[in-house]
């Protein structure tokens, strides 16, 4: 890959500042665009917290946090994203928006870009079809938290070469991490699954939220008990993904549970605002 021109990344949230920041400390030259109001500071407090407590838990000789952000650029406008090799969307997880992007990046960027998306659902398919160039789209599906993950669902559509996927396993090792490709998402399909049933058994109330993450992390040994990892990815995110899931399956399982839906409407998301399933102390 051509190290000298920019990668772009499309959102500043959860996502898109976890993926700047991997892109950051690797000495890349980062552009962020988001366009709604107030979220390029959040992104760059995010950004900032997480060089702080990357350091802190991986105890890496990386440039220090000021270095890091000293390569990112943040910015309202995606036409900044030009000469950009690679361009990483980590929109909100909702088709109409994602089409809009993907159609916009297309005219905007250069035509040996490749386009991805963090994208946990949407099919590379659908993405690639607002573009002119459906051989360089493909979804790379960063974990949360993108820095502390070491490897990437890399997710290719029907008409993604194979240039373009080896394009961007050379730029995954080359910040560190491990792409895992596949044909079709896996990770979300599965984990949502477990989230959405898990909301359906607090909602009978078989078991609270406390009880049933204890017995995840008890009985079965894992890190996290679904309804905490729902907190950590974002109510909403969780929601969206799964509305998407139900239309591209047409599987009832992924209907969002009631309890989910009426938290999001509560605006209780989980982690980022404090209340989800559980609740946070602010900090
Ligand atoms: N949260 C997770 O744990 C997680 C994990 C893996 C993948 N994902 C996927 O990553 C993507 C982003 O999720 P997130 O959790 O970071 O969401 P988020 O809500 O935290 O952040 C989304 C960001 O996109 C911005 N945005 C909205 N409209 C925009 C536009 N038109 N152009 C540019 N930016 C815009 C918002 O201002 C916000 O900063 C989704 O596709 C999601 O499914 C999320």
């Amino acid at each position: 890959m051509n190290a000298a021109r920019p990668i772009g990344v499309i959102g500043a949230g959860t996502m898109g500042a976890g993926v700047a920041q991997c892109l950051a400390e690797a000495g890349h030259e980062v552009i962020v665009v988001d366009p709604v109001p107030g979220a390029l500071g959040a992104g760059r407090e995010r950004l900032r917290e997480g060089l702080r407590l990357g350091k802190q838990l991986r105890r890496l000789p990386s440039a220090a946090p000021q270095d890091a952000l000293a390569h990112v650029r943040w910015t309202e406008e995606v036409t900044e994203l030009s000469d950009a090799e690679f361009v990483i969307e980590c929109a909100p997880e909702r088709l109409a928006l994602k089409d809009k992007i993907f159609g916009e990046l297309d005219v905007v960027c250069r035509p040996d870009a490749v386009l991805t998306s963090c994208t946990s659902t949407v099919p590379v398919e659908r993405l690639a079809a607002n573009t002119r160039r459906p051989k360089r789209v493909l979804a790379t599906h960063f974990m949360n938290p993108a820095p502390l993950k070491r490897s990437v669902e890399v997710v290719r559509g029907p008409l993604t070469s194979d240039d373009t996927v080896d394009r961007t396993l050379e730029m995954l090792a080359g910040i560190g991490k491990l792409g895992i490709v596949v044909g079709d998402f896996v990770a979300n399909r599965v984990v949502l699954l477990a989230v959405n049933e898990a909301a359906h058994v607090v909602q009978a109330r078989t078991a609270d939220p406390s009880t049933v993450d204890k017995i995840f992390q008890e009985c079965l040994g894992h890190a996290m008990g679904p309804l905490a990892t729902a907190d950590l990815i974002g109510l909403d995110t969780v929601l969206d993904s799964l509305v998407v899931l139900q239309e591209y399956t047409d599987d009832p399982r992924f209907a969002p549970s009631r309890l989910l839906a009426d938290l999001v409407c509560a605006g209780h998301l989980g982690r980022k605002t404090g209340r989800g399933f559980h609740s946070y102390p602010t900090r």
